[in-house]
C-alpha cells in the first residue's frame, strides 16, 4: 500500500528495520534538544503528515528498546492516526524512568504501525448471546 506522505523533518522517511517488521521507526523531528524529567512527558513532533487511506488507521506505538532501557513509554499508547488527519503526527513521549531522558532530533522514538480498522454502525438489543465466560473477566478464569 503506498501511503501519501508530506516529509518536513530534515529527516529519511520511516523505514521498516527488517523485512518483515510491523512498525516503521518515527524519529523526532527538534530544533532543539527536548529534556525529560523522570514523570515529565512532551508532544514530540515529527515532521511528518500522512493521507491514510480510509479504512485503516496508524498506531504511534513505544519502541521496546527506549522502555527497557531508559524507561521511555508513549502516555496515549497506542496513539491513534484517524484516516482523516492531516495534521502533523506527534509522539506523547513519558519518562518512566528516575533520570532525565533527552531527545535529539532525528532520534527514533516510536513506531507506526498501519492497520485495517472496521467502522461499526450499533444494533441496540436488550440481551446478549449466552457464552461459557459469561460476564467473567478480570482473573476470573485463574491468575497464574
Ligand atoms: O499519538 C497521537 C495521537 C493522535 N494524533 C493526532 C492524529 C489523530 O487523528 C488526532 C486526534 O487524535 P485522538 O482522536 O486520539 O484525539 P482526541 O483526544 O480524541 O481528540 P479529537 O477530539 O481531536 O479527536 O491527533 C497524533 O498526532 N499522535
Amino acid at each position: 500500500m503506498q501511503i501519501p506522505v508530506i516529509n518536513a523533518s530534515g529527516h529519511p522517511l520511516p523505514e521498516y528495520q527488517t523485512a518483515h517488521a510491523a512498525g516503521l521507526d518515527l524519529r523526532a523531528h527538534l530544533e532543539e534538544p527536548v529534556t525529560l524529567a523522570p514523570l515529565e512527558r512532551a508532544l514530540i513532533p515529527t515532521g511528518l503528515s500522512l493521507e491514510i487511506p480510509v479504512g485503516y488507521e496508524a498506531q504511534v506505538r513505544p519502541r521496546s528498546g527506549l522502555a527497557v532501557k531508559h524507561g521511555i513509554g508513549i502516555v496515549n499508547s497506542p496513539g491513534t492516526i484517524d484516516a482523516d488527519y492531516r495534521g502533523e503526527v506527534r509522539v506523547l513521549l513519558v519518562n518512566l524512568s528516575n533520570e532525565p531522558f533527552v531527545v535529539r532530533d532525528g532520534e527514533r522514538i516510536a513506531q507506526l504501525v498501519v492497520a485495517r480498522h472496521e467502522t461499526i454502525t450499533w444494533e441496540p438489543v436488550e440481551t446478549l448471546s449466552e457464552t461459557q465466560r459469561g460476564t467473567g473477566g478480570y482473573g476470573s478464569t485463574g491468575v497464574g
